[in-house]
């Protein structure tokens, strides 16, 4: 797998990832509290997302999945740093016709965004900019930590989309960008990087202590990266 564009002290947090984060059964029946996330994974459908989220939340690789109507919650919880955080995983349904009843909800409060698309389905990369613009329509602020992930690299042969385009769109948006297979046993602890990523940079966000950004400082952000998007040079 490749992890591109990604700072080098994330890399040496989640790397050094192992068992031992996960909670042990005895640790889940005490009461402790923990701090919940809700994370959305979103992207055309059949680019992988409940076999990336299944693959996390349940370590196998569901095969023969279903196409999600709707969404599916999955949970997965974990303790880093000696303190507990769990991953509430909304997977969204990548259908056009069920899209339509992603209402509002799906999206409130959501504190990260998980962008999927194929790496051999060059529509469903180009789908990719729609879906940040779906995130932009639902009010998820440009502070909310995002990532792209490029599934299905165990398809070499067919590949259509280039590490170098994917990182240019990510880098356009200053998003980080992974390429994994939700399929392939090796890149299990690949696929769990990504999660855990958003994890760490949600464990470490310190609430704004001054005023949260005004609604016009969120749009000039936007318009921003939406500028920086229009110039590149992919
Ligand atoms: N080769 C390969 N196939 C994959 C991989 N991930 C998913 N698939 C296959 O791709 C198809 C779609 O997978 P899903 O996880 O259902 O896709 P989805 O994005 O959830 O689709 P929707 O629920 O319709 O939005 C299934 O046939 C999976 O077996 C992967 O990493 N490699
Ligand atoms: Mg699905």
């Amino acid at each position: 797998m490749a992890i591109i564009n990604k700072p080098a002290e994330q890399f040496d947090t989640v790397f050094s990832l192992n068992d031992s984060l996960e909670l042990s059964s005895h640790h889940e029946h005490e009461h402790v509290q923990s701090r919940i996330f809700k994370i959305i994974v979103i992207g055309d459908s059949n680019v992988g997302k409940t076999c990336l989220t299944y693959r996390f939340c349940g370590s196998a690789f569901l095969k023969n999945p279903e196409a999600t109507i709707g969404v599916d919650f999955r949970e997965r919880t974990l303790e880093l740093d000696g303190e507990r955080i769990k991953l509430q995983i909304w997977d969204t349904a990548g259908q056009e016709r069920f899209r339509k009843s992603m209402v509002e909800h799906y999206y409130r409060s959501v504190h990260a965004v998980i962008f999927v698309y194929d790496v051999t389905s060059l529509s469903s990369f180009e789908g990719i900019p729609e879906w940040v613009e779906e995130c932009k329509r639902h009010s998820v602020g440009p502070l909310v930590p995002r990532i792209i992930v490029g599934n299905k690299c165990d398809l070499r042969d067919r590949r259509e989309v280039p590490t170098s385009a994917a990182q240019c769109l990510a880098d356009s948006y200053n998003f980080p960008l992974f390429e994994t297979s939700a399929k392939d046993p090796a890149e299990k602890e690949h696929v769990d990087a990504i999660f855990l990523t958003l994890a760490y940079r949600l464990k470490c966000h310190k609430p704004l202590r001054l005023k949260e950004p005004s609604e016009s400082n969120m749009r000039n952000l936007w318009d921003q990266r939406e500028q920086e998007a229009a110039t590149c040079q992919c």
